[in-house]
């Protein structure tokens, strides 16, 4: 049995795999419709620009947060277009469509999930746990009974969880991940520097000189926004040691629910990890500073995955694959 697409439906983008062709869409989960018609206007990338900048009746928005379905309807039109976007007019076949989901969902969110994907026109549903698509897509031979503790953090979700023979053994679902980071500096900018600015802009700043650990060299960046006390526009300088000192707590977080899980781990489990070290996976892992942060605080050997914001795709459409690749007796 061949899967024809995989999904990663996010908070932030939607990937779209198909099976000998690799990731072959990637956009925002942004849709913009008019409210007084109900319309959509625009969906993915055309709705994004469309963020914070749209007339009184059309509204961009986010359906999902926190990697869970947040308005139906807008999620179901949403994964309609993308499938239809990724197959082509070439075909008139209904798709299999296996399509992921955060660890700690519940059975109501992941129906949810599985009822929007046949809306949208599949012919056979699989729902797969975020980690272990993860863990696929980064080429971790999760068949054997052995650990891997893979630490997925997404726009809205950050996922920690030990896998070994294909499953979850431990794991914990944080709903805090890269999304926040954003929103920590926006925080830090109005309580540091009276300066109001914009997700967008926070984002910004945390991909160009961002980080989660005091580096040996300093990065400044122009950041313009408005001024909380004059009401004017206003231009400040700001330094990578105070994004670190902006995302101190959110990070902080986050390996404090790795420390966690790792206490839960069964001793074997635990030596194998302590071997062969914790992988971080999803956009969010993209902040510099992360894996020292990591490894320090835990003492276990910490690396990126190479493309870490396809890999939940790709092992998301590879798990079918896989699983039939397994023995049964
Ligand atoms: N170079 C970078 N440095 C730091 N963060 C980055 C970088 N590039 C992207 N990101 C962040 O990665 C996050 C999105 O990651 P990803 O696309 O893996 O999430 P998602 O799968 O949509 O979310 P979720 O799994 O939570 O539903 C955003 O918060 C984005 O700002």
């Amino acid at each position: 049995m061949s899967v024809d697409i995989g999904i990663d439906l996010g908070t932030a983008s939607v990937l779209v795999y198909v099976k000998g062709k690799g990731v072959i869409l990637k956009e925002p989960s942004v849709v913009a419709f008019d409210r007084d018609s109900n319309i959509i206007r625009a969906i993915g990338e055309e709705a994004r620009l469309m963020l914070g900048r749209t007339p009184g009746n059309v509204v961009a928005i986010r359906p999902l947060r926190h990697g869970v379905i947040s308005d139906y309807t807008v999620t179901e039109k949403m994964i309609k277009y993308f499938v239809q976007k990724a197959m082509g007019k070439r075909s008139f076949k209904k798709p299999r469509i296996s399509i992921c989901v955060p660890s700690g969902v519940t059975e109501v969110e992941r129906k949810a999930v599985e009822e929007a994907t046949y809306a949208a026109g599949a012919r056979d549903v699989k729902l797969i746990e975020e980690p272990v698509a993860a863990a696929i897509g980064a080429g971790i031979d999760i068949s054997k009974p052995c650990g891997t503790l893979l630490v997925d953090i997404g726009g809205g979700t950050t996922d920690v969880a030990v896998i070994s023979l294909g499953g979850t053994v431990v794991s914990a679902s944080l709903k805090l991940a890269g999304d926040d980071f954003d929103e920590a500096i926006v925080r830090y900018m109005k309580k540091k520097h009276n300066l109001l600015i914009g997700e967008r802009t926070a984002e910004d700043i945390k991909i160009k000189i961002g980080t989660t650990y005091q580096m040996m060299e300093d990065e400044v960046m122009e950041v313009k926004g408005r001024n909380l006390v004059t009401g004017l526009p206003k231009v400040v300088t700001i330094s990578s040691s105070e994004t670190e000192q902006a995302l101190r707590e959110t990070t902080g977080q986050i390996v404090e629910s790795i420390m966690n899980v790792l206490e839960r781990t069964p001793p074997e489990l635990s030596a194998d990890i302590l071997e062969r070290g914790i992988v971080l996976t999803g956009g969010g892992a993209m902040l510099r500073g992360l894996e020292e942060l990591i490894e320090e605080r835990t003492g276990i050997n910490t690396m990126t995955a190479d493309e870490p914001m396809q890999v939940v795709a790709i092992g998301t459409g590879q798990y079918v694959e896989f699983m039939s690749g397994q023995k049964e007796y």
